[in-house]
């Protein structure tokens, strides 16, 4: 098991959003989170990646408890986090962004080596490496921002809503790039809007609502649940 969420309750000041939100993700795995606006995905996602404290209820990381560290000790464990929240810095070449991304490695052969391995995995930053991030068409700055994530070198990466804003030939070359990264041995624990493109790239799928995990199973299996069909995909 590489991660275990255990009976999370977590939310913002007194306002509590999730209620014993519990999933565990193996090595490899790509398992996705969907649900309707305001069900608790980006919450999870911030709870894990260190962002909220839990009100109660465990993370275990690699079979280390990690409940409660901050965002940058979590960063050092392993979990790279990628959101829309997480801005690029716009007026800094496209090398410049991935090399923020690598600021929990110190020695300096080991940032290029990192960097090295993200133009190998997207070819398109190499070509662009000295474009300012702030000119990338809205697909290569989602792009940049997943390589950005991976110059750590994490062992799990949470990606919130990658295809938000984008036009669906964006989103295509998006989830072609994660694909990327599955095929490399990431382990990714993916939240999106889009339901039909979550269930058919992930291996298993966890349902939120209103902060609860309602359905788990294979993603494939979801995706035919009536439930699932008739809230999500509207048949
Ligand atoms: N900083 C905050 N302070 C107070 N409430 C918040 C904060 N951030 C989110 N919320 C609330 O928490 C609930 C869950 O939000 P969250 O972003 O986790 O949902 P989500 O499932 O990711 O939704 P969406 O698909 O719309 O992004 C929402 O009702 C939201 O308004």
């Amino acid at each position: 098991m590489l991660l275990e969420v255990k009976n999370l309750n977590a939310g913002y000041g007194y306002l509590q959003i999730l209620r014993d939100v519990s999933l565990q993700i193996d090595k490899g795995e790509y398992v996705g989170i969907v649900g309707p606006n305001g069900a608790g995905k980006s919450t999870t996602m911030k709870t894990i990646a260190g962002l909220i404290s839990p009100m109660s209820g465990s993370v275990v990381f690699n079979g280390e408890d990690i409940t409660g560290l901050s965002g940058s000790a979590v960063a050092k464990k392993g979990i790279s986090f990628v959101s829309e929240e997480m801005n690029l810095f716009v007026n800094m070449t496209v090398q410049e962004n991935l090399y923020m991304g690598a600021y929990t490695i110190k020695e300096k052969h080991l940032k290029n080596e990192r960097l090295d391995f993200v133009f190998e995995l997207f070819p398109r930053l190499a070509e662009r490496r000295k474009q300012l991030a702030g000119t990338m068409s809205g697909g290569e700055r989602k792009m940049l921002a997943i390589g950005r994530g991976m110059m750590s070198n994490p062992s799990l990466m949470l990606v919130d809503e990658p295809s938000f804003g984008l036009a669906p030939q964006l989103t295509t070359s998006v989830f072609a790039s994660l694909d990327v990264l599955i095929k490399n041995g990431v382990t990714i624990l993916l939240v999106e809007q889009n339901v039909t493109k979550t269930l058919a790239v992930t291996g298993r799928g966890y349902v939120l609502e209103n902060g609860k995990v309602g359905l788990e199973g294979n993603s494939a299996d979801l995706a035919e649940n009536s439930y699932v069909k008739k809230v999500f995909l509207g048949v």
